[in-house]
């Protein structure tokens, strides 16, 4: 985490949170990015070469957080590149496809390597992406909570790029995280806006009353 120094004007901040996007090829992780950067859905986005960044400054609690973000590719053939920017996220999305169900067997291994080649205290979240085609479901989300919770990541959620559906959470929920973590307080504003997730034990967040949620994810 990043403090500003007081000398910026428009681009002023005051935390700066690196986090990185990884996760199969072809799981939406620039259409998710785009989505969080303008709203737009760009369906027909090229194979991300190496590392793509983005930013995008949220107003949490009167806070001014600058999201930078790095979309990383997916094949094996960028993955010495990719690792290398590992290092200095301090967090990052785990992304499958809930219509591949091989995507989501991925899962483990990308978090090994965030684990290997990241910082000790990186926070991880779980994304399954493109929840719009729910017809071609292949993950249940139960499985998704059970595999976060095994593996101690933050939380689950289902996203859509196309519906820009639980995307703006995602980074919330990483941002107040992250905030928490660094002595802010947080809210349970997030319970209420995201139908769609579950907090782990890992959370910071307390995990209140909300049954529905809990339901959700099974546990
Ligand atoms: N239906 C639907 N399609 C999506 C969604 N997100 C991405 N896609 C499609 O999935 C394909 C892959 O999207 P990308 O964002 O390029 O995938 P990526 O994970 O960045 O791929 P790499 O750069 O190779 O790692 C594209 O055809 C997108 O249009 C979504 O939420 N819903």
């Amino acid at each position: 985490m990043m403090q500003s120094t007081g000398h910026e004007h428009e681009d002023s901040f005051d935390y700066l949170f690196k986090i990185i996007l990884v996760g199969d090829s072809d799981v939406g992780k620039t259409c998710v990015v785009q989505s969080f950067k303008t709203g737009i859905f760009a369906e027909n986005q090229q194979n991300t070469i190496g590392v793509d960044f983005t930013v995008r400054t949220l107003d949490i609690d009167g806070k001014k957080i600058k999201m930078q973000v790095w979309d990383t590719a997916g094949q094996e053939r960028f993955r010495t590149i990719t690792q290398s920017y590992y290092r200095s996220a301090h967090g990052a999305m785990v992304a499958y496809d809930i219509t591949r169900r091989p995507t989501f067997e991925s899962v483990p291994h990308w978090i090994h390597e965030i684990r290997h080649y990241g910082a000790a205290s990186v926070v991880l979240i779980l994304i399954g992406n493109k929840s719009d085609l729910h017809n071609e479901r292949q993950v249940l989300f139960e499985d998704a909570c059970t595999l976060a919770e095994d593996k101690g990541v933050l939380a689950a959620l289902e996203t859509s790029a196309k519906e820009a559906q639980n995307v703006d959470a995602a980074f919330i929920l990483m941002a107040r995280e992250l905030l928490a973590r660094n002595g802010m307080p947080i809210t349970d504003e997030i319970h209420r806006e995201t139908p769609q997730f579950m907090l782990g034990r890992n959370s910071s967040h307390p995990i209140d009353g909300d049954e529905s949620l809990q339901k959700k994810c099974g546990c």
